[in-house]
């Protein structure tokens, strides 16, 4: 169906949902969210959020001024779902790794393949000041070359004071699977310098820089430098401390780890869709299953991954 067809659709279905709007940007379509409490933005590839901003305040998320608008295509920026596996599928435990072929492992490509599929937006639910979307992708068994299991995907996203998402995997097919998974938020700082990240003191991790060592952090995490670490075992909520903005708090849920990246000025380079400067602009600090910490479902078992961002003021 084009885009034009499936954005008057939704229009007509959502007509007495005044809070959301829909339109076309490059080959995607988006929805628009505004209530008295916040607006987003949201595409249906990817389900991915590609902005939240409570009102009178500054946008949250980080998205780039390069992304690629175009069908198969991850935004820079927002919050991409990784998943059925995070980072490069080779670097995951060996029970992930395990269910597919030498050949596969060669040709994944990073961070799983559903931040490039179309997913449907199933209802709009308006409270008094907030919008809550619940997105789906089902994927049919052998319907992908990555992933033969029957699954079924939910992504609620409730945009109010606060931006709650719950990820949910549904297992639908008779074998047992496993998966790791992220919600990348990329967030929008000041500069990177008034940044720290508190939270994360005594957890250990494996630093992607320095082969996968395992690492403790002490104090909080400051940057002068590229960072590419998955941290294992993290308390609830995580602070990002801006000093020339209110705190954002990151609640999470169901995460056992979080992966903390900064590409800092040499990767920055050779990232696709990202200015040579906007590294100063953002840090990702992600919301995952991910590393050592992975998730098995049983047939018929589910798994919901809880992430909530607020600013301090709220
Ligand atoms: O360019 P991608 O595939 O979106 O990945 C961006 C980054 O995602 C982070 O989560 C990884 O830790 C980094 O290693 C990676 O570079």
């Amino acid at each position: 169906m084009d885009n034009t067809t499936l954005i008057e659709q939704l229009k007509q279905r959502f007509n007495q949902q005044t809070s959301v709007n829909f339109r076309e940007q490059g080959q995607l379509v988006a929805i628009d969210v505004e209530n008295a409490s916040a607006c987003a933005s949201l595409f249906l590839q990817g389900a991915q959020i590609s902005h939240y901003q409570p009102q009178q305040q500054t946008p949250v998320l980080w998205c780039s001024e390069h992304c690629d608008y175009s069908l198969g295509r991850s935004l820079r920026g927002g919050i991409p779902i990784c998943w059925p596996w995070f980072g490069g599928l080779h670097a995951n435990p060996k029970t992930i790794t395990e269910q597919y072929s030498t050949r596969q492992l060669d040709d994944a490509s990073a961070h799983g393949f559903v931040r490039e599929q179309a997913w449907q937006l199933v209802s709009v639910e308006e409270g008094e000041d907030s919008t809550t979307l619940l997105l789906q992708l089902d994927i049919p068994r052998h319907s992908q070359p990555f992933w033969p299991f029957q699954t079924r995907l939910e992504y609620r996203v409730t945009i109010g004071q606060h931006l709650d998402i719950a990820f949910t995997v549904h297992n639908r097919c008779a074998d047992k699977f496993h998966y790791s998974s992220a919600l990348h938020s990329y967030f929008d700082i000041s500069h990177i310098d008034n940044v720290q990240l508190q939270g994360l003191d005594g957890c250990h991790y494996r630093d992607a820089l320095d082969h996968w060592s395992t690492q403790q952090q002490r104090g909080k995490l400051a940057f002068d430098g590229e960072v590419d670490r998955i941290y294992q075992r993290q308390p609830p909520r995580l602070t990002l401390h801006d000093t020339a903005n209110s705190d954002l708090y990151i609640d999470s849920d169901n995460s056992h780890s979080t992966v903390v990246w900064n590409p800092w000025i040499e990767k920055a380079k050779r990232l696709s869709h990202f200015d040579d400067h906007a590294y100063q602009q953002m840090v990702c600090v992600e919301t995952a299953n991910a590393g050592l910490d992975f998730i098995s479902l049983a047939p018929g078992e589910s798994h919901t991954l809880d992430l909530r961002l607020s600013r301090a003021t709220c």
